[in-house]
């Protein structure tokens, strides 16, 4: 295999990496991205390295949605979260790209889950998630952080074979509890949008309060 291969996949991952880290959202080696290049292999950024200075070699390529993956032939190891973006790939065949990042809007949102799941303020931006109506009643799913990443993953899986998770109210994104949030799209352009708009989201949340409004303006009555 070509150590040049998929050159135009990593380049967009790297830029990608690079505007997330610029925001806040990937801060340190915090986040992992990965786009399916075939059926059953999926590029993945490596674990621990900065990803606001990705190079080629942070990204390695994983082949197989079931099997933990060992280190690449470069040394470097698939994220430790490759699990979960294995979860994904096996469970969605719409899925080719899977972004999760470390903002610290979702995890306060993640704070406020009841039964598993917050729910989402009617706001147009969610119609950018591929929702119809956003005032139906949105909610994301809300998994519990696990040191052992295969039991988020696990949960995951358990997660997508409820039924209700592929009705029309289901998301393309879930949190996991203090630690994240993850998006997958039909390709790297989707799975970027739908990261800012959740963010956006996010954002109105933390500054409309738990209860779902602003406080009062001192001095205004
Ligand atoms: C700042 S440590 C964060 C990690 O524990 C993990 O949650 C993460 O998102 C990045 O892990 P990585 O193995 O680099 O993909
Ligand atoms: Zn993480």
């Amino acid at each position: 295999m070509s150590i040049s291969q998929w050159t135009a996949e990593k380049d967009e991952l790297i830029r990608v990496s690079s505007h997330f880290y610029h925001k806040g959202w990937m801060v340190g080696t915090s986040g992992n991205l990965s786009v399916r290049v075939a059926p059953d292999t999926f590029l993945i950024t490596a674990s621990g390295r900065p990803k606001g200075m990705l190079g080629d070699e942070d990204l390695v390529s994983v082949k197989g949605l079931y099997e933990l993956p060992g280190p690449s032939g470069n040394g470097r190891k698939p994220s430790a979260e490759v699990s979960i973006h294995q979860a994904i790939y096996s469970e969605l065949r719409e899925a080719n790209a899977v972004f999760h990042i470390h903002s610290v809007e979702s995890n306060i949102v993640s704070e406020w889950a009841s039964d598993h799941s917050v729910l989402l303020p009617p706001l147009e931006m969610i119609k950018g998630l591929g929702v119809k109506d956003p005032s139906l009643g949105y909610r994301i799913d809300v998994l519990e952080n696990h040191l052992d990443v295969s039991r988020i993953a696990l949960d995951l899986k358990r997660l997508f074979a409820q039924d209700q998770v592929f009705n029309e109210f289901h998301l393309p994104a879930f949190l996991i509890r203090h630690h994240g949030l993850t998006v997958w799209g039909n390709d790297v352009l989707e799975a970027f949008h739908r990261i800012e708009l959740l963010e956006y989201v996010f954002r109105f949340m933390v500054a409309m309060g738990p209860s779902g409004s602003t406080p009062p303006m001192a001095g205004f009555h």
